[in-house]
């Protein structure tokens, strides 16, 4: 199927790449030309496993390419995706302008054959399959000073449920594929379209691996707002599971409980499940944030207050900061001390830096005075690019970062740092004050190995 993708950010370059994989022609639609030019280098623009092979295969094989000239290749697509960012206004409501401008080039480009499905799989505000069809409309209308006929194209909804870090395998093995649409022909489409997933008829890459026991995908097939809804329920549901964690850790400390167990010992209850009750420093990311925050905007326009996601992100707004009160009563003043932070990405398998909840330590370091060194093992230039007004040191390796310091403060549980003997951070640590936000350690090890440790809950 001829298929383009407007956005070649992480759901667009990773969608694209995988449906070329499939067998799919895709073209990406990027307006960064630096992206456009690493991606025809065949490199990727962001750090996620296995995405530069996946896409050197795909460039190799022909199936996939990239152009910033959405006119000329949208008219010949069967289905285009709509995969651009959607980053929050500061009232919290989803800015729109990229998906506008997507539609606008679509209707520009448009011409009546193929019969096209456009498909808005960035998270998008319930509605916004409405506003897409107007856009589409206008661009149209720019171009021959009247309506296209509504017979060649429909809007469907598509919502992408990826993580980042495991990217490639969510797009090849989702735990569902939601399709929103009016038209059962656009329903059929990406049913086809999918079908490789759906049936996992597939011969799995050797990036991705088919797990054990994946043999079918349910789909869910139902109108464009509910589908719109699912995408915004399912974030909320996840980042409300994790304040739920952290407020249960906040009470399990108090009383003595260890919210590790504990969690291990609601998880286990089919109804509630073991995933996502990690607690810590709580939920980041691009993600998490924005959607909360419009889906809070989309309740109140309607008169409705939401509470509960208000609560979960009030938890999530204070839970960031409370490895900061634990340095604080281990050290007392903070000022002029020096805190090494390990972890800068919002998790670990990423360069991302979106919401980060590190920032939100880093700069309260900072501006209590503390002199702080950072170290993460793939996030570092993303952080001296996109913030150079935050004065902090950069460490070349987890080691370097503890030299001198006074404390460490883990932010990021990258699967790297277990390496690192607890007895060199001890040594290496001048006071060998450890606040684990993530739980990452064995509280009782650290212990042992002298350090003073606190972790989150327990
Ligand atoms: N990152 C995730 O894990 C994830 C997962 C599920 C859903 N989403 C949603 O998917 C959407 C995209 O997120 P992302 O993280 O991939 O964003 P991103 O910022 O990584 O990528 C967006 C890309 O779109 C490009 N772009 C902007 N305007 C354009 C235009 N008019 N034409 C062509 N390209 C244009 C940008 O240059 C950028 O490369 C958002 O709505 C997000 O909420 C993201
Ligand atoms: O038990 C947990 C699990 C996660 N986190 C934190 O939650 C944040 C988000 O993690 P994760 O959901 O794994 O990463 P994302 O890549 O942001 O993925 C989320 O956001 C995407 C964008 O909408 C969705 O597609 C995914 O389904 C959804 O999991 C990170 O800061 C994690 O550290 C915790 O604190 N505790």
């Amino acid at each position: 199927m001829r298929v383009s993708v407007f956005g070649a950010g992480y759901v667009g370059l990773v969608t694209g790449a995988v449906l070329a994989d499939l067998g799919h022609h895709v073209t990406l639609i990027e307006v960064s030309e630096e992206k456009i030019a690493l991606i025809n280098q065949r490199r990727s623009p962001i750090f996620e496993e296995g995405l530069e092979s996946l896409l050197a295969r795909s460039i190799d094989q022909g199936r996939l390419s990239i152009t910033n000239d959405a006119e000329s290749v949208v008219g010949s697509s069967e289905v285009i995706f709509i995969a651009v960012g959607t980053p929050p206004l500061p009232d919290g409501e989803a800015d729109l302008r990229y998906v506008r401008q997507a539609a606008l080039a679509i209707g520009r480009g448009m011409h009546g054959h193929p019969r096209q499905v456009i498909v808005n799989k960035a998270t998008v505000p319930i509605g916004s399959a409405n506003l897409v069809e107007v856009w589409v409309q206008d661009g149209y209308r720019e171009v021959h000073g009247r309506a296209p006929s509504s017979e060649w194209y429909t809007v469907a909804s598509n919502p992408e449920f990826l993580r980042e870090g495991t990217a490639i395998f969510d797009t090849l093995y989702p735990d569902r594929i939601v399709l929103g649409a009016d038209e059962a022909w656009a329903i059929d489409r990406l049913q086809e379209l999918y079908r490789p997933i759906l049936e996992q008829s597939f011969e799995p890459p050797p990036e991705s691996p088919r797990p054990n026991g994946v043999t079918s995908v349910p789909v869910v097939v139902t109108d464009r707002i509910s589908s719109e809804m699912i995408k915004y329920a399912a974030n909320a549901f996840l980042a409300t599971k994790i304040s739920f964690a952290n407020e249960i850790a906040n009470i399990s400390e108090r009383v003595g409980a260890d919210i590790v167990q504990v969690m291990r010992g609601i998880g286990l209850d089919q109804r509630i499940g073991g995933r996502f009750l990690n607690a810590g420093i709580g939920w980041g990311g691009s993600c998490f944030g924005k959607d909360m925050a419009a889906l809070t905007v989309t309740a109140e326009e309607y008169g409705y207050q939401p509470r509960l996601l208000h609560a979960t992100q009030d938890v999530n707004r204070e839970q960031r900061l409370l490895v900061i009160k634990r340095l604080q009563e281990a050290l007392k003043p903070v000022k002029g001390r020096r805190i090494a932070v390990w972890g800068v990405a919002f998790k670990p398998g990423t360069d991302d830096l979106r919401d980060a909840p590190s920032l939100t330590i880093i700069e309260e370091l900072l501006r209590l005075g503390a002199r702080v060194r950072v170290y993460d093992p793939i996030a570092l230039d993303n952080l001296r690019r996109l913030r150079p007004d935050l004065e902090v040191e950069f460490a070349d390796s987890a080691e370097d970062a503890l030299d001198g310091a006074d404390a460490l403060i883990l932010a990021t549980e990258w699967p790297s740092f277990a390496e690192i003997p607890l007895a060199t951070i001890a040594d290496r640590l001048t006071r060998g004050i450890v606040i684990d936000g993530r739980n990452f350690w064995d509280p009782e090890a650290a212990r042992q190995a002298g350090l003073q440790y606190r972790g989150i809950g327990r």
